[in-house]
């Protein structure tokens, strides 16, 4: 009959080797994107960890099988904290990460070869290994201002898997430099219970966040304009709802700036489709660049875009519609070696009552953008 913690690390060993598969898998479908890549050689690495204490009695030197276990423990994690710097663009050098490895393996080999330390040897690198685990929940928890649930959970998993650590690394160290049986016990213990648990519990959260990415994608996707990148039609409505719910009940003022560019038919008859696309990405480009970045910007369709603007009085947003529309007039677009010049009408509104919705807000702009396309064009209309 074979003891429990054989059973335990045969489980980690084949959970690594498909949790491997699933990294890779994501990296191949998802873009490869080059963080899915780490986390799988991540996993790999935990495979010959847990595949080295399977099968540690055929090593002929315990010293041997001590540090190829200490190395691929470094590399595993070494692996899944640079996969999560490159996940959220931290600036975190892999050369760091190296220099924690170098580290940690010199002080194993040093008390393992040149001057035996039990206690030493089986803590310092795990201490490393905390190390390294409390830095990848940092930066996972402190991606966004506003952290997702799997983020959330994902750090946690990474912070209580580094205190199972932390706790196994003191029970060995506390041992000095003669083995204690008991306490070797106790370090198996958590070694074989706490740790597995962790273990999975972090993996499955990073396959979670991973999902929630590729949800968070999509949502984004379904809510752009594939030529302009401004929201569409659907993903203004949204956004803008939820903008004027918030400002709405702060008492802000906000204003509606609903905008078309003057003559797009001739345009697309002068220069071909083509060039009227150019257009329209080019212009909703300087557009962007011209208001601010909480302003929300979106194409309601053809030639035809709508500005969200906060904190404004219809005074200024008249203001910010003149200043976009002179802009627009004085600066031709490129279209290979030919430049086009436009014009644009706009229609602005003010939305200072608590009852009024968007689609009612954008009617009442729209009519006002009709008035400045009926009396002459390049024109801003108050409504
Ligand atoms: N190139 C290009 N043209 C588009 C796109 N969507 C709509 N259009 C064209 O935009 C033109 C809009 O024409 P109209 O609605 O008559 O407006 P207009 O010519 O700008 O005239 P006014 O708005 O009255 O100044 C149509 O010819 C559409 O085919 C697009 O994505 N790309």
């Amino acid at each position: 009959m074979e003891s429990p913690f054989t059973y335990i690390l045969i489980t980690l060993f084949f959970s690594s080797i498909l949790l491997s598969i699933i990294f890779y898998m994501t990296w191949q479908t998802m873009g490869k994107q080059k963080y899915a890549l780490m986390f799988s050689l991540s996993f790999l690495a935990s495979t010959v960890l847990w595949a080295n204490a399977l099968f540690k009695s055929l090593f002929l030197s315990h010293n041997l099988y001590w540090m190829i276990g200490c190395s691929v423990s470094m590399l595993s994690v070494l692996l899944g904290t640079w996969g999560h710097c490159l996940r959220t663009n931290t600036p975190f050098h892999p050369a760091i990460l190296l220099v924690f490895g170098i580290i940690g393996m010199a002080l194993t080999y040093f008390f393992t070869f040149i001057s035996p330390h039990l206690g030493l040897r089986m803590s310092l690198y795990l201490y490393i290994d905390v190390v390294l685990l409390m830095i990848t929940s940092v930066v996972i928890i402190k991606h966004r201002k506003q952290p997702r649930p799997a983020e959330i959970g994902a750090s946690i998993m990474h912070f209580l898997f580094a205190g199972c650590l932390f706790i196994a690394a003191s029970i060995a160290l506390f041992q000095g430099n003669v083995f204690d049986a008991e306490l070797v016990k106790l370090y198996s213990i958590v070694n074989f219970t706490a740790l597995p648990a962790a273990y999975v519990g972090m993996s499955v959260f990073v396959i979670y966040m991973l999902a929630s990415d590729l949800a968070e994608e999509m949502k984004l996707l379904a809510m752009t304009d594939s030529l302009t990148n401004c929201l569409n039609r659907r993903g203004f409505y949204i956004q803008a709802k939820q903008k004027m719910i918030e400002l709405q009940n702060q008492g802000q003022h906000i204003c509606l700036i609903y905008w078309d560019i003057d003559k797009f038919k001739t345009i697309n008859d002068q220069f071909g489709h083509a060039g009227g696309d150019q257009v329209l990405i080019s212009i909703s480009e300087l557009i962007k660049q011209h208001i601010k970045k909480d302003d929300l910007m979106g194409r309601m369709g053809g030639e035809e875009f709508v500005i969200l603007i906060d904190r404004t009085c219809y005074e200024d947003a008249t203001h910010v519609a003149e200043r976009l529309r002179t802009m627009i007039q004085n600066t031709p677009i490129h279209f290979g070696e030919q430049r086009i010049r436009i014009s644009a009408s706009f229609g602005v509104v003010e939305l200072g009552e608590k009852d009024i919705s968007i689609e009612q807000a954008i009617n009442l702009a729209d009519n006002a953008l009709y008035k400045a396309k009926s009396s002459g064009r390049n024109k801003v209309v108050f409504s």
